[in-house]
C-alpha cells in the first residue's frame, strides 16, 4: 500500500445501513481501487458487542485495501485524526412517522459530535449526515463546529436523486444510465422535489421524452418523496443496503469530476442560491472537479418549480427554528 490511507468515522457502524456500507467502503467503491482506507466505527456503548462482530466479519473478508479498523463508543477517539465523518448513527423511523418526527429524538445526537469532529478530525475533514432528519442533523453538527469551514457538511438527498432516476427511466423504457441532470431540491422529507424538467434522458428533457406531464406531477412526484415509507411498510425497516449505496456514491461523486454538463443531488449549506434560504442545508445541483464542489449554475426554475422548492425550504426554516437551541 503505498499511498496514506483515507481514514473515515462511520457512526451507527452497527446498525443496518452500517452493515452494507462498510464492507462497500473496505472494498475500495467509495474511494477507488487503488486507494487504502482506514476506518474508525462509533457506535453507543450497548452496541459495542454487535460491532464487534461486525469487525471480526470485516477482518474475515481480508479486504487488500483496508489499513486499520478501530472501534469506539468514544467519540474523541472515534473522530480522530477522520479525513471523513458519514454520520449514520441515529433512530430511524418507523410506519406512520414522517423524517421530522424524529428530530426531537435525534437532533441533540449531532451536538456532541460536531463538537467531537471539530476538536479531533484531521484538518481536511468532510462530513457526510445520513441519520434523519439529515438536512437538520447536518445543520447542528456544522452549528457545532464552526470553525469548519461551511462547505465541507454535507446532507444525503443521493437516495432520492437515485429513485428519481430509476423511475424516469423505467417510465422512458430506457436503461438508468440514459438518465442524468437530476435535481432533489430542498429537504430529505415528503417536500422534497424531484425536478423532471430539468432532468434528462438520452440527452433531451425528460418531460419531452416522456410526454405525459400529468404522470409527473401527480405519479413520479409522489412517488420519489414517499419511497421511503413505501419501502418501510414493505420491509419492515427503513431502506438500507439503497441508503448505503447513496452514501457511497454521495461521497464518490464530490471527490471525482462530474460528467460535463451533468450534476447531482446533495444538501449543502446554502449562501441563497436559486433564492433559497442562506444557512440551511439544502439540496441542490452540485458539481464536482473532483476536489471543490460548486452549485450548477443558470438551471432554469419556473413557476411549479418555484414553488416547490419554497415549500421544500419553508419546511427546513421551521425544522430550523425547532432547534435553535442546539445551534
Ligand atoms: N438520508 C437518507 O437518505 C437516509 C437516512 N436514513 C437514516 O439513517 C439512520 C440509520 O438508519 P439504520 O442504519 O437503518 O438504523 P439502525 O437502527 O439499523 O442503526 C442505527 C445505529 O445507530 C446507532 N446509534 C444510535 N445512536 C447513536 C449515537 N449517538 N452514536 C453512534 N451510534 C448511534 C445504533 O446503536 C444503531 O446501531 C436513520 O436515522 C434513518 O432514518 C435511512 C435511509 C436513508
Ligand atoms: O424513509 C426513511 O425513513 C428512511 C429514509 O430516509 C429513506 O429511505 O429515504
Amino acid at each position: 500500500m503505498s499511498k496514506k490511507p483515507i481514514r473515515v468515522a462511520v457512526t451507527g457502524a452497527a446498525g443496518q445501513i452500517g452493515y452494507s456500507l462498510l464492507f462497500r467502503i473496505a472494498s475500495g467503491s467509495m474511494f477507488g481501487p487503488d486507494q487504502p482506507v482506514a476506518l474508525n466505527l462509533i457506535e453507543i456503548e450497548p452496541a459495542m458487542g454487535a460491532l464487534e462482530g461486525v469487525m471480526m466479519e470485516l477482518d474475515d473478508c481480508a479486504f487488500p485495501l483496508l489499513a486499520d479498523v478501530r472501534g469506539s463508543c468514544d467519540l474523541n477517539e472515534g473522530f480522530k485524526d477522520v479525513n471523513w465523518a458519514l454520520l449514520v448513527g441515529s433512530v430511524p423511523r418507523k410506519a406512520g412517522m414522517e423524517r421530522g418526527d424524529l428530530l426531537n429524538i435525534n437532533g441533540k445526537i449531532f451536538t456532541g459530535q460536531g463538537q467531537a469532529i471539530e476538536k479531533n478530525a484531521a484538518s481536511d475533514v468532510r462530513t457526510v449526515v445520513v441519520g434523519n432528519p439529515c438536512n437538520t442533523n447536518c445543520l447542528i453538527a456544522m452549528n457545532n463546529a464552526k470553525s469548519i469551514p461551511q462547505d465541507r457538511w454535507f446532507a444525503m438527498t443521493r437516495l432520492d436523486e437515485n429513485r428519481a432516476i430509476t423511475q424516469l427511466a423505467s417510465k422512458a423504457g430506457v436503461h438508468s444510465t440514459e438518465v442524468t441532470n437530476m435535481t432533489i431540491w430542498g429537504n430529505h422529507s415528503a417536500t422534497q422535489y424531484p425536478d423532471f424538467y430539468n432532468a434528462k434522458i438520452g440527452g433531451k428533457p425528460a418531460a419531452e421524452v416522456i410526454n405525459d406531464e400529468g404522470w409527473l406531477k401527480d405519479t413520479f412526484i409522489p412517488v420519489v418523496q414517499q419511497r421511503g415509507a413505501a419501502i418501510i411498510k414493505a420491509r419492515g425497516s427503513s431502506s438500507a443496503a439503497s441508503a448505503a449505496n447513496a452514501v457511497v456514491d454521495t461521497v464518490r461523486s464530490l471527490t471525482t469530476p462530474t460528467a460535463p454538463g451533468n450534476w447531482n443531488s446533495v444538501a449543502v449549506c446554502s449562501k441563497g442560491e436559486y433564492d433559497t434560504k442562506p444557512g440551511l442545508i439544502t439540496s441542490l445541483p452540485i458539481v464536482s472537479d473532483g476536489t471543490n464542489w460548486s452549485v450548477a449554475e443558470n438551471v432554469p426554475v419556473n413557476e411549479f418549480s418555484r414553488a416547490k422548492i419554497d415549500a421544500s425550504v419553508d419546511e427546513l426554516a421551521t425544522e430550523h427554528d425547532l432547534v435553535k437551541g442546539l445551534l
